[in-house]
């Protein structure tokens, strides 16, 4: 049973005590009896219509690639403790078996699959609702994120083709570096397979989001958990535009405070990198964080719960306004940006406007511009360019 008939039948249960859904509800009775109409004989698809609603029981599939990372493992850890997710699908070239071995014991609702190299991909990612990529190599001190687009743009162009073919319709999560030429990559492989939705294809920037309420707080005197600051842009260094200006209490600092937080901010990556000193960079953060923005990608999605916003790099879609207006400041050269994202049923829900910024941030942002298009350019090019898929 796929996705949208899952959330289909949750919201017939939730018409029973949420009357204002109804109009919602009837307009998807009437598409799924409208499929029904077209496949003879009536009375027997009806039949099995009913069946199918009433025997099955909804079945939420998370695939994480690089489920054996320093990434993968904390955030598939978190991921088990859903009780949203009914199937952890791990897969890796190496040692999923043991780690799916070892989250399997934990009492929570999904069950847990390992699934080792490329002959078990197909397996592991069918079905898939969402599909997170944590898979490749992190960096080392002196390393630019660019530089290990050399080895991740073919890991996550190829795990973009099995997702293309098995599990097209899934919310695809991008976490491996460069962000932002690895989304450009995955929206070209799923043209080539016709299967592109714009508005399921998220780079997570989630840990700037998370670094800048930590570092924010301290200096305004605000709970971090709940400092919600907007950080648009790209992932990496200056491509990174944290919109301090639009956070209450950040008046009271001085313009020297803002300018070392924003930095802070923006090479917050390089300060675990080099803490790590050539183990790798952040992964407990980071699965934190992925862990955040893909379970709120499911409760937008499956569970139908509004309201709830991210900033996520996505495709500036031309249809949608806020997009447009991201367009007009950054210029129409930038197709990908972290822009705020209202998510719902089908992922990007509407790309919000990223908001009134001062002049301090306007530099930011023509700093951000020539690098974020470059690793644009490359991301696309590297299919558009490359050999058939
Ligand atoms: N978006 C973000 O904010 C952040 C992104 N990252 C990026 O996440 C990526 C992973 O980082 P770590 O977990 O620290 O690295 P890691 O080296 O600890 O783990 C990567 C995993 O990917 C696996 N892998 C390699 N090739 C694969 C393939 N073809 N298919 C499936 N799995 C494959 C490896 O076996 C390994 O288990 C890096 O590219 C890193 O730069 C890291 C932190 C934050
Ligand atoms: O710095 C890195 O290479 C990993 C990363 O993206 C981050 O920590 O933000």
């Amino acid at each position: 049973m796929q996705i949208n008939d899952q959330r289909s039948l949750m919201t017939l249960a939730h018409l029973l005590v949420e009357p204002k859904r109804s109009r919602r509800f009837k307009r998807r009775l009437v598409f799924k009896f409208g499929d029904l109409l077209i496949s003879p004989p009536f009375p027997f698809s009806l039949l099995f219509f009913i069946l199918e609603y009433t025997h099955s029981s909804i079945m939420v599939k998370v695939t994480v690639c690089g489920a054996a990372g320093g990434i993968g493992q904390p955030l598939s850890l978190l991921l088990k403790q859903s009780d949203v997710i009914t199937h952890l699908s791990l897969y890796d070239i190496v040692n999923t078996p043991g780690v799916a071995a070892d989250l399997s014991h934990i009492n929570t609702k999904s069950k847990v699959t390992g699934h080792v190299g490329a002959a078990q991909l197909e397996e592991a990612i069918k079905d898939s609702a969402i599909v997170v990529i944590p898979a490749g190599v992190p960096r080392k001190p002196g390393m630019t994120r660019d530089d290990l687009f050399k080895i991740n743009a073919g890991i996550v162009r190829d795990l973009a083709v099995a997702a293309a073919k098995f599990a097209p319709k899934a919310f695809m999560c991008i976490i491996s570096n460069p962000v932002n030429s690895t989304v450009p990559i995955v929206t070209e492989v799923f043209k080539q397979f016709n299967v592109y939705d714009p508005k399921r294809i998220f780079g997570v920037t989630t840990l700037d989001i998370v670094r800048a309420s930590t570092f924010v707080s301290g200096l305004i005197g605000a709970e971090a958990s709940t400092l919600r600051i907007p950080v648009v842009g790209g992932h990496s260094g200056v491509t990174i535009l944290p919109l301090l200006s639009q956070v209450a209490g950040t008046d009271k600092l001085t313009k020297e405070q803002i300018e070392q937080v924003t930095h802070r901010i923006q090479f917050g990556g390089d300060e675990v990198v080099k803490a790590k000193d050539g183990a790798g960079s952040a992964t407990l953060s980071m699965a934190f964080a992925g862990a955040r923005f893909a379970l709120n990608v499911l409760e937008a999605s499956v569970k139908g719960t509004s309201n709830i916003v991210e900033c996520t790099y996505v495709h500036l879609d031309a249809d949608q306004a806020g997009a447009k207006e991201t367009k007009a400041v950054v210029g129409d050269d930038v197709e990908y940006f972290s822009v705020p994202v209202e998510l719902g049923p089908n992922g990007v829900q509407k790309i919000l406007p990223i908001g009134q910024i001062n002049e301090y941030e306007k530099g930011l942002f023509a700093a951000a511009v020539p690098e974020l298009t470059g690793n644009i350019s490359k991301g696309s090019a590297f299919i558009t360019e490359g050999a058939k898929l």
